[in-house]
Formats: C-alpha cells, structure tokens, sequence
C-alpha cells in the first residue's frame, strides 16, 4: 500500500455513504439508482463525464452516425422513394445530429437526474484507499456497506513499432471526428471497426479495413461476417484478410499515415494500397480491443494487481477480496462488455448490496435467481448496427457444441418471408436458431439482414425463458413481418423430425 494511501486508509473519512460508486457510466448510474431506490445513501464519482464511454464516445454517437446509412439504404430499396433516397449522405447535418445526441459532450443532463434521483455526485478520479475507503481529489470517503467499481474499459492499442507516435484513432475519435477523413484505414475486424468502417465510408471516406483473421465478426455466427463482409465490399469498402500490421508511421502531426503489413495469407479482396505491403492514409483507426480502467485505481491497496479485470461472482462481488465489500460490474469484469449487460448486471449487484446491507440471510442466487447475473452466460443479445445489421443471442453453433450441448442447427433464408419481401427489393438475410436436442430448448439465435436488430428480443426472451419449442409453436408472429421467420425455423426444426 503506498503510504499517502495507508495514511488515508487510517485516517477519520471527510464523509460517509453506505455505498460509493466509481465510475458514472451506464453502469454506475444503475448500480447508484438500484442501492438507492433500496433506501442506501449512495455517492457516485466521475472523473469524465456523467454518462460515461456509452453516451458520449461509443454506443450513442456511433448509432447517430449509422441510423442515417441504413436508412439511406433501406429508402433506397424500396421503389418510389428511392431516387429521392440517391444522393449522398449530407455529412454534416449527420455529424450535427451527432453532436446533439451526445449533448455536445456535456453532462448537465445526467447530472440532473442524478440530483433528482437523490444520489451524491462527487467529481474527480478515484482511487481505493484500503477496504470501503475511497480517495477522491484529496477527500477521503468511507462505504459502510459497498464499494462498486464501474469504471469500465478503454481502447487497446497493440504494440505495433510507430503507432502510438502516429497518434491513430481509437473508438473515441472515430465516434467523435468533426470531419470526413479522405482515407481512412481500419484495424480490427471486430464490432467497432466493421461499424465505424461501415459509418464513415458512407459518410464518404475512403475506407480499407485491414483484418488478421479470415472475416469479420468472428464471436458471430460465420454467416454473419461473411454476408456484412459482401455488403461493406459492395458499398466500396477495401477487405484485406489475413493481414497483420507491423509497423506505422507519421512523418508529421496531422500529414498522411503509412500503414506497412505483414501479409500472411494473400486473402481479402483487394485494398487501397493494391495488393502491396504499405498503405497510404489520412487516419488509421485502432480498433483491436479493450483493457480495463483499473490501472490507477489503487487496487493494490485491497491485494488486486493494478490494471487487471476484476474477477467477480454471478452477484458482481469481487472474488478475490475478502469482506464482501467490493463489487466489480460493467465492463471492468469483462462479463460482457455491452451496456445492456453492464446495466443488467448493475440491477442485480443493485440488489446483491441492498440484500446484503439488510444483512439477508440467504441471497437468491442460484441460475436466474434475483442476485445472479446468470444472463451474462446463457443469453446475451447483441445487435451490430452494420448494414445490413446482424443480431445474435446466446451460444453459436460452435459454442454450443464446444460446451458439450448435443444441438440441431435450423437455418432459414430470411428473405423469403413476406415481410422481408415487402421491407424491401431484393432484401438479403439469414436465420438461424440452434436446438438443445435434450430439452428441447433454444441456445441461441441468429439473424442477419435490414431491421433483424428489432427482431432480436423474441429470440431474447426464448432463450432467457427456455421456452419449449412446442410452446413457441403457439407463439404466433403476425402477418406479414420479418418476425414470421420464427414461422420457417419452427417448421424445418419438426419436418427434420423427432431428435
Ligand atoms: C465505439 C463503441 C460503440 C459501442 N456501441 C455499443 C452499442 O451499440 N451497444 C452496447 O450495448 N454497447 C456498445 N458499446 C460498449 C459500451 O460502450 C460499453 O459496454 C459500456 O459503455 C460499458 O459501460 P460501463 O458503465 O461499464 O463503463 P463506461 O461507459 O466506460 O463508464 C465508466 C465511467 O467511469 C469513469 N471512470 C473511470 N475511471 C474512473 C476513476 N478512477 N474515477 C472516477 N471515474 C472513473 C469514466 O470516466 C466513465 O465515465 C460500444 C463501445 C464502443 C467503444
Ligand atoms: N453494437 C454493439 O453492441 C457494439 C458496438 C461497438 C463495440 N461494442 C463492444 O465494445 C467492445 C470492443 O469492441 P472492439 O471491436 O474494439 O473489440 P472486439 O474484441 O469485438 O474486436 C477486436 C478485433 O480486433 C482483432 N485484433 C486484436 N488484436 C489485433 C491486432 N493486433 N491486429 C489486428 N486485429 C486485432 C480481434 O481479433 C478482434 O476481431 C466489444 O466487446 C463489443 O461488444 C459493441
């Protein structure tokens, strides 16, 4: 422990809360409000912005600049609106919009709801000072019951000779650039790149999404990747597969990036920089993953290694300090990073700590019980918001069969409904839903195509709801949605007959 923080750790606190929260993202406010409306004084600390990574630089603007390229795309499938769909997006009423969706980056908004909901905000970085002992902008608080530590997950940049010198974009200024960068160059195949290569090439980029595995989206089903693979082809962006980066460089601040690649595979189709070894670009963007933001957050001074993912049981209480103080939740214990999972969680620990407060003698916490975040392994939704936009629930194929489930896999051509007929002209999208053959059951489901992000939740609440499939028989889709696919999946799982 260092000694200002022991110092700290013995010292009378300036203020006491029976719970103190870290980090006023999605799942901090949720965390506060949950303990809160339980009758727990709460203080929340902040050393951004209230609202967090969620409402400023990730899901919020990034769906502002994608809500106007699948519209665009939609209207323009659709006969009699689509010459007036024709055009280009207007960049700059879409990066206006942006701008207020996230509120022009301020907080005042979150803030009064926090002053509403009654809970304490207290700004600047926090830091643990010992067991229940927080250290805030010289200021030490005490929790009587909770610490929960929801300071999230920031980009990772992998250690490439020259990138961080190049000063490359990460999440946070592809989410928040003022302007349409000529050329862009992205890395990652994963949810952010293929969002934001999709966001910015229709916003009139030049774009080159360079990826070191074999496709995109690679936690999805494969369909998944390939079908958003051929679309972002189709709307001109340049997929080099199998591709390392191996180094960068930036001759000046702001002038070109150069790109140099280690090809391993001659895979991908095609790139801006042909099929040599540098790219030349305007911006690069960094998209490879997150790190937890527990690097200075004074985990050694409660026995955690700084910088390490809080290890955390189904109620979010930290495994690995004793006490049952210390609840780890949201992205910061690498559950599930989604905001949905973060806020679910937040519920749940919610509860946990108020349960735990009124000294409960046995908490709900079996699988779906009341204090267990069981959701986050059998049943989280996610939807990409590429075009077209590609949801899943629950385990893949693959993970289904990894996990030992003996399953039946039931595709459908999502185009061939009604719905999708009507939704638009030549409406492209698949459906799959995997069967637990031994209780018969669903694991998971799949959907890729225009709209399916709304589809999503039916096959949410089957699957969190192990809903038999002969009961979902008698859940009727209405005529004529894209939803009648449940209709298609239903009828291929029996004509292949008993399991
Ligand atoms: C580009 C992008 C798009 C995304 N889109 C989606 C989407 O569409 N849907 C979805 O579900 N998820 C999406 N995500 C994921 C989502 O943003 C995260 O899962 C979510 O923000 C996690 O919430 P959180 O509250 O755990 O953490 P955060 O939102 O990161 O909030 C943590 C807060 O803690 C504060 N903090 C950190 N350290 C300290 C400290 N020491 N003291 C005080 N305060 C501190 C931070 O300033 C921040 O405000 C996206 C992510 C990215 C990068
Ligand atoms: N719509 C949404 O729900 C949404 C949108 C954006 C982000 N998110 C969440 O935010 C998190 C972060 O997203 P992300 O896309 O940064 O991470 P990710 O883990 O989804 O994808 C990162 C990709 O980068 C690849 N990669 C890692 N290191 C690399 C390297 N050195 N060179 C090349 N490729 C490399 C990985 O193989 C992976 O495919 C995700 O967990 C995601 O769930 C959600």
């Amino acid at each position: 422990m260092a000694a200002t923080e022991a110092t700290r750790a013995s010292e009378a606190p300036d203020a006491t809360y029976d719970v103190l929260v870290l980090g006023a993202g999605p799942t901090g406010e949720n965390v506060a409000d949950r303990a809160h409306a339980d009758g727990l004084s709460v203080a929340i600390v902040e050393s951004e912005l209230v609202g967090g990574e969620c409402s400023y630089w990730a899901c919020m603007p990034s769906k502002a600049l994608l809500r106007p390229v699948t519209a665009r795309s939609e209207a323009r499938r659709v006969p009699g609106l689509a010459d007036a769909a024709a055009g280009p997006l207007d960049a700059s009423a879409v990066l206006a919009r942006r701008d207020d969706v996230v509120g022009h980056w301020k907080d005042d908004g979150q803030v009064r709801w926090l002053d509403a909901a009654g809970i304490d905000l207290v700004r600047g970085h926090a830091r643990l000072a010992g067991p229940r002992r927080v250290s805030v902008g010289g200021r030490t608080l005490a929790a009587r019951h909770a610490v929960a530590v929801c300071t999230g997950s920031r980009p990772v940049l992998p250690p490439v000779p020259g990138l961080a010198a190049a000063k490359p974009w990460t999440s946070r200024n592809a989410t928040s650039a003022k302007a349409v960068p000529g050329r862009l160059v992205v890395v990652g195949g994963g949810v952010v790149g293929v969002e934001m290569a999709t966001a910015w090439r229709a916003l009139g980029a030049s774009v080159t999404l360079l990826v070191r595995g074999d496709g995109l989206l690679p936690r999805m089903e494969p369909f998944a990747g390939r079908l958003v693979a051929e679309s972002l082809a189709e709307a001109g962006v340049f997929l080099r597969t199998g591709v390392e980066v191996s180094e960068v460089r930036r001759e000046a601040p702001g002038g070109p990036v150069t790109v140099v690649l280690d090809s391993e595979v001659s895979g991908g189709s095609g790139g801006s920089g042909g099929s040599g070894d540098e790219i030349v670009a305007d911006e690069l963007l960094i998209a490879t993953g997150r790190a937890p933001r527990t690097d200075d957050l004074g985990l050694e001074t409660v026995g955690l290694e700084p910088g390490s993912w809080l290890r955390v049981d189904d109620s979010c209480l930290v495994t690995d300090v004793p006490g049952g103080w210390l609840y780890g939740v949201g992205d910061v214990n690498h559950r599930a990073l989604l905001t949905h999972q973060g806020k679910y969680q937040a519920r749940i620990a919610g509860a946990a700590i108020a349960a735990r407060a009124r000294q409960v003698p046995i908490l709900d916490s079996g699988p779906w019980g009341a204090h267990a975040a069981t959701a986050d392994t059998a049943a989280v939704p996610q939807v990409v918001f590429s075009d077209p936009e590609a949801a899943s629930v629950g385990l893949t194929a693959a993970a289904a069969e990894r996990a030992g489930h003996r399953i039946r896999v039931v595709d459908q051509d999502l185009g061939a409904v009604a719905g999708a007929f009507l939704y638009a002209d030549g409406y492209r999208g698949r459906a799959r839903m995997i069967v637990d053959l031994d209780r018969e059951i669903l694991l998971g489901a799949t959907f890729v195509g225009p709209g399916v992000g709304e589809l999503l939740h039916s096959a949410t609440v089957a699957v969190a709801g192990e809903v038999p499939v002969e009961r979902l028989w008698h859940a009727v889709p209405a005529y004529p949605t894209i939803s009648e696919v449940w209709l298609r999946l239903l009828e291929a799982y029996r004509s292949q007959g008993p399991s």
